[in-house]
């Protein structure tokens, strides 16, 4: 509703055009016998009108100057960049770092999320050994090994561990049905939930999150997974301690995502009766962002008390359309580049190198010009992950070309990266800004709140110098 139709209810049939209308009745009235007995009714109602009028003037004075207030006070922040590149588990931090005890209250919540995680990361070993065990001699690459289709005993080890585990792998669907309502999208329980939108740029109605996690039907749901999940823990053990899976991951055959493995190493804690998730498994799970959500932080400042708005993001290809209706007053924009993901695909588009992806992400978002005001903050993320990869031996090379004969460590690979990102910026940047870049590990609590102790204090600077300070 505008402005003027709010005040418009309060003074019915009081706009600001009242006044003239009745002056001009008036002098027409005025015209048969010079003192009309309209006029003598007609002068206290002129002076009320004025009254009124100037009462509206002063109702949209006020108006202008709260507005003017509260978009001083609310500073907003999206986080970009492609799906799974940490966006999430940012604004996590976010929480932990300026409402730690939102988090807290939340905390049993996410249970549903690790149990559905862990099933998951079974599920998907189970399927990746199912694939291995019906591959021919032909196609096996260690024919001569244990483990492979010529390990008969393995593979009825592996069909033995697989009737036990099914009671567990069953509850699967109904875990992500309750995730997500029964439809393919779910959101977060801080905040409120957009529906995704077509690739339009105009701004959609909202609607309340919907608290699915804490529904009844979640709740039955998420008790019944830790009943079956206490009863086959021993099993789920086995099979990730089974030597056709270590086979597998060090063949790199069977790759697990974070949630996964971090869940499949800490089973027995999950499986106590009293398990509570910790925030380092809240940070771990992996629960995919549809539409824009928006979370609202008090931040308090020497110069005063901010509300944060912060614009957590589904980062699929086909919901990157629905971001740009948020562009046009974001104050600050954090595009997170997981630079682990060189030897990544799109899930999206298995042609397209994630790194490549994010290259040109950053540079369409770069030369937007509705976040011409906005500042930017690239935090190249993943980097615990890069340095495993490299550990390992797998070579950057092999994947993008352009890498060349370059050493396959760290820091070379770090500052190859950051090298592509800033050129990226630099190339389609019209507006000149300044890109502050930052290494990190979103799963590292301390190292990640400098940074985001950092990066705020540089969003709140430029918020201020713009607005001033707030009275
Ligand atoms: N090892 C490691 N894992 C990370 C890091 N950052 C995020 N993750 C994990 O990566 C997974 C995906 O992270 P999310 O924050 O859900 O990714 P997102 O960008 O929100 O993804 P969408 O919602 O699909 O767009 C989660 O399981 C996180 O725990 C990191 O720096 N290191
Ligand atoms: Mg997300």
């Amino acid at each position: 509703m505008s402005d003027l139709s709010r005040i418009s209810r309060r003074l019915p049939g009081r706009t600001r055009t009242t006044s003239r209308s009745v002056i001009s009745w008036k002098c027409s009235d005025d015209t048969s016998s010079g003192l009309s007995s309209s006029q003598f009714h007609q002068e206290p109602t002129a002076e009320a009108a004025r009254r009124a009028s100037d009462l509206i003037d002063e109702d949209l004075k006020k108006e202008a100057l709260r507005r003017q207030t509260e978009s001083r006070k609310e500073v907003k922040v999206m986080l970009l960049g492609q799906a799974e590149s940490g966006k999430s588990t940012l604004q996590k931090q976010f929480q932990l770092y300026h409402a730690s005890h939102a988090l807290e209250v939340e905390r049993p919540s996410w249970r549903i999320v690790v149990y559905a995680n862990l099933i998951k990361a079974v599920r998907t070993i189970l399927e990746e050994l199912d694939y291995e065990f019906s591959l021919s001699l032909d196609e096996y690459p260690w024919a001569s090994e244990d483990s492979g289709p010529t390990d008969v005993a393995a593979q009825n080890e592996v069909l033995e561990l697989r009737r036990n585990l099914l009671p567990l792998i069953s509850l699967e669907g109904s875990l992500s049905s309750e995730l997500s309502e029964g439809v393919a999208f779910v959101g977060q329980r801080r905040g409120k939930l957009f529906p995704p939108r077509r690739a339009t740029c105009t701004r959609a109605s909202t609607r309340p999150v919907t608290e699915l996690r804490d529904s009844a039907n979640a709740v039955i749901a998420t008790n019944r997974a830790a009943q079956v999940l206490g009863m086959t823990v021993h099993v789920i053990e086995a099979l990730w301690r089974h030597r056709s899976v270590e086979h597998m991951l060090l063949a790199r055959k069977l790759r697990l995502d974070e949630s996964g493995l971090h869940f499949l190493n800490q089973v027995q804690r999950l499986a106590q009766p009293d398990y509570i998730p910790s925030t380092d498994d809240v940070l771990h799970v992996r629960l995919q962002t549809i539409g824009v959500v928006e979370h609202s932080l008090k931040v308090n400042t020497v110069a005063g008390s901010y509300i944060w708005k912060i614009y957590d993001v589904g980062g699929t290809r086909s919901q990157r359309p629905a971001w740009c209706s948020y562009f046009d007053d974001v104050n600050a924009l954090i595009f997170l580049a997981p630079i682990s993901a060189f030897d990544q695909y799109l899930e999206e588009d298995p042609l397209t190198n994630r790194i490549h992806d994010s290259l040109q992400l950053l540079t369409t978002i770069c030369s937007n010009k509705l976040l011409k005001n906005a500042q930017l903050v690239l935090l190249l993320n993943k980097t615990d992950i890069l340095r495993k990869k490299l550990e390992a031996g797998v070579q950057i090379r092999q994947y993008i070309t352009s890498y060349g004969n370059r050493p396959n460590n760290f820091s070379t690979a770090a500052e190859y990266f950051r090298t592509h990102f800033l050129a990226a910026h630099q190339k389609k940047d019209v507006f000149q800004r300044k890109l502050y870049v930052h290494f990190t590990t979103m799963l590292d609590v301390q190292a990640t709140q400098i940074i985001i102790a950092s990066v705020g204090d540089l969003i709140m600077r430029k918020h201020i110098a713009q607005t001033g300070l707030l009275m």
